[in-house]
């Protein structure tokens, strides 16, 4: 007989169903994602801990997971949240099915919900603080507790708990997984990556525009990256708020005193604004998923993104020095940004997709294009 699990959430709304998981239970803020593929890449993405996620698509675990698809090497997610289960899973790529994944990773899961329902809840109320418990003696009284008891994502420094202890090359096997670079000395770039939460996905993209990466943590002081030499600096995506990244914004100040390209993505984006002199905020529900229109607004053309994040920059505040590159056609919020007078840009959405469209993807070019840019301009 199938395992009971329960969702609780902080505005006392309790849905029963069935666990898909791990016995056990666990508290997080709870958003919904409009992807219709990409589940496992959602799971391991960094930037979900302390969240969980309710996949709006009802059928979800069709394609099982594999070793491949994971964007970090653990499911930071902190449970998820879904309609339907599928008996069996079925892809030539699948090497254990979701439910035994979970299990295996010891993450709670509940399914058999009406996740149409806790997405309307989500959508009028605003992100919700949740609380999955899963197995034997559920006590709703108790679950609800535990999800009002969660003090909120806003002040809270996530990208310290999720990065490297210590700086890398990455390689993966990456090297022979990327056409035309089979050894590292065939790279033309040196970029300094800051793990934030990073997900792999967009280092392979890094990769395969020819740079050579170091990944540091997210604490590495700037005269530490400086002192690699860097043709490049990259910030990359990561959870919880930016504001109180103190550390982050210290470095990225001190590297935007020198003329060395940056590029920034989600947290990294957010991270740049707020050393830029912008400030940023919450959102009601953020953005998460693989649908969602973003223009450029000098071009004026439109791109459908992926996108996963709670918090914004505020467009009121920006600053002389940023202007405004992209905004979202679902809110009008702000999606991108660019220095004036350095070669920094960033984007809030998620140009290495994974999963969702790849848009977006040509970001990436112009960080190249960018290094390039700047490394003639040092010869001459
Ligand atoms: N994907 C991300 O980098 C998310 C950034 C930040 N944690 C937010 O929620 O807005």
């Amino acid at each position: 007989m199938a395992t009971s699990a329960i969702l609780a959430l902080e505005d006392g709304t309790v849905f029963k169903g069935v666990s898909i998981g791990a016995d056990g239970s666990s508290t997080a803020e709870v958003v919904f994602n409009t992807s219709m593929t990409g589940y496992q890449e959602i799971l391991t993405d960094p930037s979900y801990a302390r969240q969980m996620v309710t996949l709006t698509y009802p059928h979800i675990g069709n394609t099982g997971v594999n070793s491949e698809d994971e964007e970090s090497n653990k499911i930071w997610c902190d449970g998820l949240i879904i309609r339907d289960l599928p008996l069996v899973a079925s892809s030539w790529r699948s090497q254990e099915s979701l439910d035994t994944y979970l299990k295996r990773k010891g993450v709670v899961g509940i399914a058999d919900i009406d996740t149409r329902k806790l997405t309307r809840i989500l959508r009028e109320k605003g992100a919700l603080a949740g609380c999955i418990m899963a197995g034997e003696n559920l006590d709703e009284a108790t679950a609800i507790a535990a999800a009002k008891a969660f003090p909120g994502l806003k002040g809270m420094d996530l990208a310290k708990e999720v990065t490297v202890e210590k700086a890398y090359e990455w390689t993966e096997s990456t090297w022979d997984l990327v056409k035309g670079h089979t050894t590292p000395e065939t790279f033309e770039f040196h970029v300094v990556a800051y793990d934030y939460g990073v997900k792999r996905n967009i280092l392979r993209m890094l990769v395969e525009r020819g740079c050579r990466l170091t990944v540091v943590p997210a604490t590495t002081p700037a005269s530490d990256v400086l002192a690699m030499n860097p043709d490049g600096i990259f910030l990359s995506n990561g959870p919880g708020d930016p504001e109180p990244c103190d550390y982050a914004i210290q470095a990225i100040k001190e590297i935007l005193d020198t003329q060395i390209p940056v590029f920034g993505i989600c947290l990294g984006h957010q991270l740049l604004a707020l050393a830029s002199g912008a400030k940023t905020k919450k959102m009601k529900f953020g953005h998460h998923g693989a649908n969602h229109p973003v223009q450029a607004i000098e071009k004026g053309t439109v791109m459908i993104t992926s996108q996963n994040h709670g918090f914004a920059v505020d467009e009121d505040t920006l600053p002389a020095t940023l202007v405004m590159t992209h905004k979202s056609l679902f809110d009008g919020s702000l999606q991108g940004i660019a220095r004036t007078d350095k070669s920094a840009f960033s984007f809030q959405g998620h140009p290495e997709a994974s999963p969702g469209p790849h848009d977006v993807a040509p970001l990436f070019d112009q960080f190249i294009e960018n290094i390039k840019a700047s490394k003639a301009s040092n010869k001459a």
